[in-house]
């Protein structure tokens, strides 16, 4: 078995003329945590997207634990082992809650689905309280929950299914800095807690810096940087990651000032 939870080579992804995504690779070990940064346009979500089989790439090879994952999966056994695989946590979970379904039930869906012979009251305690979300929460709907709870929901959810590897795709841009703040606290819990891989898409280098290992830095479409998180951001080698690291206006990026400095570059 593959000491990798996941493993990308030389993926590929052309939209037209534009080379969204082009030879990029990247290991993840297991319960590891790798960011992939780039401003924005750089083909990160496009990377994303392909890692969890949401686009196709041209021309590469995704594997997860050694396996190549398949471009479709034939049946339903087949497509709920793939879709255990990998799981994606989105920038704004009220677009993927069901606004009628309580919380209770959106994860005793989850569970119904991938674990239909176990008992679902314990587990759906357990996951509540493993996002820190209370039984009062369990019977709210989506409105009636505050962004940083909704993302909590989003997260329990996918912790439902037992992935491998969890995508999260700027999961906490949306919410305001203190609760950002608790939402990668949680994130950093929870991955000791389980081991699952993290792949943290994010133009944000202070998110990077707190929750992930490792990193790599993509500029339209390549990779022109990789290593240890803490080494790329003390010493970082490519003059683009000097760049993103100088233009940091806290807490975030203002892309304004990155285009302007890299016309300059
Ligand atoms: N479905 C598509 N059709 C055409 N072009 C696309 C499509 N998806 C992405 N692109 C192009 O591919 C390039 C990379 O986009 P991608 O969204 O992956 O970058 P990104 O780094 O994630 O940016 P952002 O942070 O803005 O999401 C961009 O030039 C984008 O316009």
């Amino acid at each position: 078995m593959s000491e990798h939870v996941l493993e990308a080579v030389g993926l590929h992804r052309a939209f037209a003329d534009v080379r969204a995504v082009d030879d990029v690779s990247f290991t993840l070990p297991e319960g590891g945590s790798l960011g992939i940064v780039g401003e924005s346009g750089s083909g990160k979500t496009t990377t994303a997207r392909i890692i969890v089989g949401l686009e196709r790439a041209d021309a590469g090879q995704v594997r997860v634990r050694g396996r190549e994952r398949g471009a479709r999966s034939r049946g339903r056994a087949q497509r709920l082992a793939r879709a255990r695989e990998v799981q994606m946590v989105f920038q704004d979970p009220y677009l993927s809650l069901d606004p009628r379904t309580s919380v209770e039930d959106v994860l005793r869906e989850t569970l119904r689905l991938h674990f239909p012979r176990t008992d679902h009251d314990r587990r759906v305690r357990e996951l509540l309280d493993q996002v820190g979300l209370g039984t009062r929460a369990a019977d709210a709907r989506p409105r009636q929950l505050s962004g940083g709870q909704r993302q909590r929901v989003a997260i329990a959810r996918v912790l439902a299914v037992e992935p491998a590897v969890l995508v999260l795709d700027e999961a906490v841009a949306a919410l305001d800095v203190s609760v950002q703040a608790q939402i990668l606290n949680l994130l950093a819990d929870i991955r000791e807690e389980t081991r699952i891989g993290y792949l943290f898409i994010t133009h944000d280098l202070g998110v990077v810096r707190c929750v992930t290992d490792e990193v790599i830095v993509m500029r339209q479409g390549r990779v022109v940087e990789a290593g240890p998180t803490a080494e790329v951001l003390a010493a970082p080698q490519h003059p683009y990651t000097r760049l993103l690291l100088e233009s940091v206006p806290r807490p975030g990026w203002d892309p304004e000032a990155i285009a302007a400095a890299r016309r300059a570059l």
